[in-house]
């Protein structure tokens, strides 16, 4: 099985924001997608969700598939514990017995089973965004669209959510399109990094990246030379 996005084009009141954008990826791998801001990558998620039309190109693979979304923002509702959050996206989907395993099952692979009657305000922000991260993986979704979820983050809590995320990733697959400005979150994140330009958004180079996760380390000689051909499609002239 694999995702096409198939030569997409968008522009919004003449204002071109994704140009003939190719990408053909399997499923049940992380790819990122890497890009300057205001690029157009969230316009890429939306069009991928199926939220806005592309104006020309089709996609395939995503239809009748269910979708988890990871933002920026936790999106968690501030009136339901942590719990609720997780168990009002499984409701009508799952029965309740069941809906208490995954829930449980999830909260103890984030780390946070003691804090499951708690409610968001009572939470930090790294706890908030690892409820986020389960409440993804709870879903019974076969795409995650994860749009910049740790913009913004200090570096020890961005690290400890990306551990948190490769965690669940590797007990539970999923295909993943994370969205990312941040190369080095996209060189330890990726299976593939697909680079794109400035707005208008098309690709400039896909770059494979399969070292294992336990060994994308800073002194890994294979991982800067991915890191080199990322900055060496970044700074080419399309
Ligand atoms: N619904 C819309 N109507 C008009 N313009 C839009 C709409 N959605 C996005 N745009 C414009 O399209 C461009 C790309 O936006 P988009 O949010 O896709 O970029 P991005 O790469 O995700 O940026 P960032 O990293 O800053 O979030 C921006 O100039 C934005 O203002």
């Amino acid at each position: 099985m694999s995702f096409t996005i198939d030569h997409v084009n968008k522009s919004f009141a003449g204002l071109e924001v994704i140009k003939d954008l190719f990408m053909q990826v399997e499923e049940n791998q992380i790819i990122c997608i890497l890009g300057p801001s205001g690029a157009g990558k969230t316009t890429l998620l939306n069009i991928i969700s199926g939220v806005i039309p592309a104006d020309r190109g089709k996609i395939s693979g995503f239809a009748d598939k269910n979708i988890s979304y990871l933002f920026q923002e936790h999106r968690l509702l501030p009136w339901k514990t942590v719990e609720d959050n997780i168990d009002f996206v499984l409701k009508d989907k799952i029965s309740l017995k069941e809906r208490k395993r995954i829930i449980a099952h999830y909260l103890d692979m984030v780390d946070l089973t003691a804090f499951s009657a708690y409610y968001p305000s009572q939470l930090s922000g790294g706890m908030k965004q690892r409820v986020a991260l389960a409440r993804a993986f709870a879903y019974p979704s076969e795409i995650l669209l994860m749009d910049e979820p740790f913009k913004g983050l200090d570096y020890h809590l961005k690290r400890t959510l990306r551990e948190a995320f490769i965690k669940l990733w590797q007990a539970d697959k999923r295909s993943v399109f994370f969205v990312t400005h941040d190369i080095e979150e996209a060189l330890l994140m990726g299976q593939e990094i697909y680079v794109l330009t400035d707005r208008p958004a098309t690709v400039k180079g896909k770059v494979p990246n399969p070292i294992p996760y336990y060994e994308r380390t800073r002194n890994n000689s294979a991982l800067q030379r991915i890191e080199n051909e990322i900055h060496q499609l970044l700074s080419s002239r399309v």
